[in-house]
């Protein structure tokens, strides 16, 4: 009779054989990119459907739940997706979204500067916290290429309860039921990362070699309401650090730049200042030119391409602005991609 302390230990020796066989041949580890997510299509229906689940994520609405889904429902999704959906038709794209089709050149470009570096494929996987592609569909694709291991990294540089927070609950409501979790790693934030700020300042240098330098350079980030910022929600902060952080590598005096906040929604106080109200103001006191950009966003979308370049456009110049310029954001520039794999690389220590 075999006694029974011993045939497990010999299971276990079996079983570590056998992983370590299938290790030699798995990833060492794989990439989750997560960004917010967009519309299947610039229609009110697919607006309506993006909307509805976005917005009754309490890490962006925190209103009491009966009460915002008589609003949601009741007011913003009749009304809201028809105006929003008219906007989206404007800048979308043969390949999509602006939003979607950035983000899936960002993973290719990031998989390719991966394999340089490693010498072997590294998986990296595209997921969006509402809609599509779900956490579900990456965990799976990460799954049928062999990764045990797997580092999340949210592509927003400044870390907020809205965003990022919302990843980690999405994330760990598709891992629910998961019978074998994978060794996970997080990107929290990168908001001072010098080949963030690099990246940016570069951005600003090309645009303005080609297009000429402005008055002002207008430093936008997407806002968050007051009350977040007054519960520890750290993001103001960090975009502040990061406008600061990148007038200094441009070289620019106090009155040549400033920090703002846009896409204001509902009718709660958000962050200050507002970039729309300080375009008007800035058009009215007669600015000749003022250069924008938005460093929260990693990839132009609605909010940039429409609101900041079209919207924003309009109310400076209306105002008594002369000339406005977007700067785009960093998008698939090889720099970005670079930072992206510096990411990689530093929470990865160990992994390889
Ligand atoms: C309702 C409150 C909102 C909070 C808080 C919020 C925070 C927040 N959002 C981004 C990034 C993006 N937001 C985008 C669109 C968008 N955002 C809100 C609302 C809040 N965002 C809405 C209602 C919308 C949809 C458009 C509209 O109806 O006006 C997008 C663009 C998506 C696209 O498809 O192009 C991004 C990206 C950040 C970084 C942030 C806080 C840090
Ligand atoms: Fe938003
Ligand atoms: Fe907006």
């Amino acid at each position: 009779m075999t006694r029974p302390g011993r045939s497990v230990k010999l299971q276990q020796n079996l079983y570590k054989a056998g992983e370590q066989t299938v290790t030699a041949q798995r990833p060492p580890f794989g990439v989750l990119l997560v960004n917010l997510g967009t519309p299947k299509a610039p229609t009110t229906a697919a607006v309506r459907e993006y909307l509805a689940e976005f917005l009754w994520d309490k890490r962006v609405v925190d209103v009491p739940r009966p009460l915002w889904w008589l609003i949601l429902h009741g007011i913003i999704l009749r009304f809201r997706p028809r105006r929003v959906a008219k906007a989206y038709a404007s800048v979308w794209t043969d390949e999509g979204s602006p939003l979607m089709a950035i983000s899936r050149r960002q993973q290719q470009a990031l998989a390719a500067a991966l394999k340089e570096q490693y010498g072997c494929d590294i998986p990296v996987t595209l997921a969006m916290t509402y809609g599509e592609p779900s956490m579900e569909q990456a965990g799976r694709e990460l799954r049928a290429a062999g990764v045990s291991r797997m580092l999340v990294l949210p592509l927003y540089p400044q870390f907020s309860s809205s965003t990022t927070a919302a990843v980690y609950d999405r994330l760990a409501t598709g891992l629910k039921g998961c019978p074998h979790l994978p060794e996970t790693r997080w990107v929290n934030e990168y908001h001072v990362h010098p080949q963030y700020i690099k990246a940016l300042a570069d951005s600003v240098r090309e645009y303005r070699a080609r297009h000429g330098t402005g008055d002002k350079l207008l430093l936008s980030f997407h806002g968050i309401p007051q009350r977040y910022e007054d519960r520890g929600d750290p993001y103001p902060s960090q975009c502040r650090a990061t406008a600061a952080a990148v007038a200094s590598e441009l070289g620019l005096s106090e009155e040549q730049w400033l920090c703002s906040f846009q896409s204001r929604f509902g009718r709660e106080e958000w962050v200050k200042p507002y970039t729309d109200y300080t375009l008007e103001a800035w058009g009215k006191a007669g600015l000749g030119r003022v250069d924008v950009i938005s460093p929260a966003f990693a990839a132009d979308c609605l909010e940039t391409l429409e609101e900041l370049d079209v919207e924003n456009r309009e109310l400076f110049l209306r105002s008594g602005g002369k000339d406005y310029h977007y700067i785009p954001c960093l998008n698939d520039r090889p720099d970005h991609i670079g930072l992206l794999a510096s990411l990689v690389r530093e929470h990865s220590t160990g992994w390889e």
